[in-house]
């Protein structure tokens, strides 16, 4: 049996902005702006990975809520899904990305339509435009 594996992405929403983070790698993905998270380790839930990976990717301390509708099958047998969460404590800061930034939906909507989101991530944009009000 080939080694399925989910990604997990985290929407951290605050209020009216959602948090992007710039990826380093792979040299296809480098400069673009995802949703940060990574890949769910065996005897781990979802949520149990994304708090792992933003305490470890960002340094911060998260409450996870609800997914996303759309699930995405990526190449290699992975399928990314999005949890939404909120800071619970401490100040994100990019142990492993090259940047942070937080949007609005402007903001959002303009990154989309410039194609400086990881193509995958694309299929969110509308559900999270609604969560960022616009
Ligand atoms: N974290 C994250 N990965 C994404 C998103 N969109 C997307 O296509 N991916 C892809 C990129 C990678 O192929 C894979 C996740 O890799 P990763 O590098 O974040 O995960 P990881 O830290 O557990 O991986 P690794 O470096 O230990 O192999 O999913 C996204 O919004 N967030």
């Amino acid at each position: 049996m080939t080694g399925h594996r989910i990604v997990v992405a985290g929407a951290v929403l605050d209020r009216d902005r959602l948090l992007l983070a710039q990826r380093r790698y792979p040299p296809d993905l480098a400069g673009l702006w995802e949703l940060p998270g990574g890949k769910v380790e065996a005897g781990e839930s979802p949520a149990d990975a994304l708090r792992r990976e933003l305490r470890e990717e960002l340094g911060v301390t998260i409450a996870v809520g609800a997914a996303l509708r759309e699930s995405v099958a990526l190449t290699g047998d992975l399928t990314l899904v999005a949890l939404r969460a909120r800071i619970e404590c401490g100040t994100p800061h990019p142990a492993e990305h090259e940047a942070l930034r937080w949007v609005d939906a402007p903001g959002l909507r303009l990154m989309h339509d410039s194609g400086r989101l990881v193509p995958a991530d694309n299929v969110w944009v509308p559900e999270l435009l609604g969560d960022l009000g616009g």
